[in-house]
């Protein structure tokens, strides 16, 4: 792919802002310099969960300053003032401005660390899918989500075990904010599978629960198997949200989630 198109591919991507005469030269630099990112802070770095296909992470997605911002976006909607009730608010087709820009950094996030780092060959997700946070055709669809859930959680509370409803396509994205936490991952259970099967994997794996840490200001994002044949929990009960042998100081959490329907 030439120069020019990768620029007209990041113009229509992440908009006009970027590309402006102040910005040529930065943005020379950063084409020049795949590990420099100008329009959204350092380049993230992205982990493969190698247990389970489709998972990725990134911890430090938002900055501290970018958690704070979304937060207060999130406060301005009002969903969870005083007066509001409950603890999730959901928004189905436009979504509000700030949402459309998280959606763009997780487009940017995972173009400029992972596409862009193989900037000599554009097209090397398609031939290793695997090795992808997100592959091509997810990536570039439009919009990339068009519904969006906010979840607030007190110490305590967290979501039972499960796969995410088939009316939402594959790829879905979760932002953590506020507390970190440890989400677990199990296997769906193969309703065709012989009996005692289930028994003789878990006897073969004890361990059949997989934990991942959500950082504050990390992204995950889930495709493929992670979507389709694992579910995922968070258990914020006394005893569960252990990492690395320690318990993890519970705060409220707050996450988004985003999704395209159907
Ligand atoms: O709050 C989270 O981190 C996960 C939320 C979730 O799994 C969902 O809304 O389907
Ligand atoms: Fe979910």
């Amino acid at each position: 792919m030439e120069e020019d198109d990768v620029r007209k591919l990041l113009k229509d991507a992440f908009g006009e802002s970027s590309d402006s005469d102040g910005d040529e030269k930065a943005r020379e630099n950063e084409l020049e310099d795949p590990n420099s990112r100008s329009i959204f802070g350092g380049t993230p770095n992205w982990e493969k969960i190698s247990q389970i296909n489709g998972l990725w992470l990134c911890r430090d997605f938002l900055s501290p300053d970018q958690q704070s911002s979304l937060l207060s976006s999130i406060h301005k909607e009002g969903w969870f003032s005083e007066e509001a009730s409950g603890n999730q608010a959901m928004r189905f087709g436009d979504l509000p401005q700030w949402a459309i820009e998280l959606s763009n950094s997780i487009r940017e996030a995972v173009f400029f660390s992972h596409y862009l780092s193989e900037s000599t060959n554009l097209t090397i997700c398609d031939n290793g899918k695997a090795d992808c946070p997100f592959p091509s055709e997810l990536l570039w669809r439009e919009p990339l989500f068009d519904q969006l859930i906010t979840n607030t959680y007190q110490p305590g509370e967290g979501i039972c075990a499960h796969v995410d409803l088939m009316r939402f396509q594959d790829g879905i994205a979760i932002i953590s904010l506020e507390s970190s936490c440890v989400m677990h991952f199990s296997r769906v259970e193969d309703e065709l599978s012989e009996p005692g099967e289930k028994d003789r994997r878990e006897n073969n794996n004890p361990s059949a629960k997989i934990p991942v840490l959500l950082t504050e200001g990390s992204l995950v994002l889930m495709w493929g198997e992670a979507r389709y044949l694992w579910k995922h929990e968070i258990n914020r009960k006394p005893g569960f949200q252990k990492w690395k042998g320690q318990e993890i100081d519970q705060r409220k959490r707050t996450s988004i989630t985003l999704r395209k329907l159907c």
